[in-house]
């Protein structure tokens, strides 16, 4: 189950933009896979490019071998992709709506009942989807991207509309759709989902692959410092600036904050010291790994 993707040289070129600018990267089959990046990025073109919705004006895309582009059956029947809300069909129930992709698919009813359930619409059955909320029709077009079971899962922003509860209920569920062996490849700019849901992440940036690995490794990559933060009457200046390793040390009224890459040794220090009031420490994050690559702030 799941499926190899490989995309080689991928481009396309709106007048003078370059969208995707020459994105190459293979995608493992039951990997989860990210493209992230901020608004603009390219994120949707690649997507609809590997997806076989977008022609590409260069590079190739191959799909367990299949061109994608060329809407094999065969293929298609194995991939799920999740259209935008905007492609359902008027005036339908949510239940209607999916008992209609099921029908599509020639898969039973009670499947699509099932799917409800699962992506937490089953109060909003007989809602009108034009009367369901932005997060809920998002989750609608989710199941009905999963109709038919497919082995690859294709998602475009998936959370976007959703609020920080559903969000998380949601990531569960995409977990467990690729824990049980399908491959998922998803756009986000949020970076904690990449985070938190990807095996490997694409960060990419005004078109263009800037980094390609797990989150784990981009951010040990950096080598940046842990920021370690205490009670303001955790421990003097001085005394901060005299523990060996520490590089850096920040006062401020609410916290003091120092910085080092040898955490373990500095926490030891500060627990001989007795020094550990209020403390909490944090280290690297995407974000710091976007600021290394661009030399900008992230702004999703
Ligand atoms: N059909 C089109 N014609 C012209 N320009 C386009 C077209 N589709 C996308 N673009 C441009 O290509 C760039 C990449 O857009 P894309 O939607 O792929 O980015 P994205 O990373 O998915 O961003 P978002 O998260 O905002 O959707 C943008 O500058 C966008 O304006």
């Amino acid at each position: 189950m799941g499926a190899r993707i490989e995309v080689a040289g991928l481009t396309k070129v709106y007048g003078d933009l370059t969208a995707v600018d020459d994105l190459t990267f293979t995608v493992e089959p039951g990997e989860f896979f990210g493209l992230l990046g901020p608004n603009g990025a390219g994120k949707t073109t690649a997507l609809e490019m590997i997806e076989g919705l977008r022609h590409p004006d260069a590079g190739s895309v191959s799909i367990d071998g299949h061109d994608p582009w060329k809407r094999d059956p065969v293929l298609q029947r194995r991939l799920g992709v999740q259209l935008q809300s905007s492609a359902f069909f008027e005036r339908l129930t949510a239940r209607e709506q999916l008992a209609t992709f099921a029908a599509l698919y020639d898969v039973p009813a009670a499947r699509a009942d099932a799917l409800l359930e699962q992506v937490g619409l089953e109060e909003k059955a007989d809602s009108r989807v034009e009367d369901l909320s932005g997060g809920q029709a998002q989750r609608l077009s989710i199941a009905c991207a999963l109709v038919h079971d497919p082995e690859v899962v294709f998602l475009d922003e998936p959370t976007a509309a959703l609020d920080p509860q559903a969000r998380r209920n949601l990531w569960d569920f995409l977990r467990g759709l690729n824990d049980s062996g399908r491959t998922v490849v998803l756009t986000t700019h949020y970076m904690e989902e990449a985070e938190v849901l990807c095996d490997r992440v694409a960060i990419v940036d005004r078109g263009r692959l800037l980094e390609l690995d797990s989150p784990a490794a981009l951010v040990r990559g950096l080598d940046a410092p842990t920021r370690i933060s205490l009670a303001p009457d955790a421990i003097d200046e001085a005394g901060a600036r005299a523990i060996p390793g520490v590089e850096e040390v920040q006062v401020h009224p609410d916290r003091t904050i120092l910085s080092t890459r040898r955490p373990a040794e500095v926490l030891a220090e500060l627990a001989r010291l007795d020094a550990l009031n209020g403390l909490t420490a944090s280290g690297a994050t995407l974000e710091d790994v976007f600021l290394s690559l661009t030399g900008r702030k992230y702004r999703s």
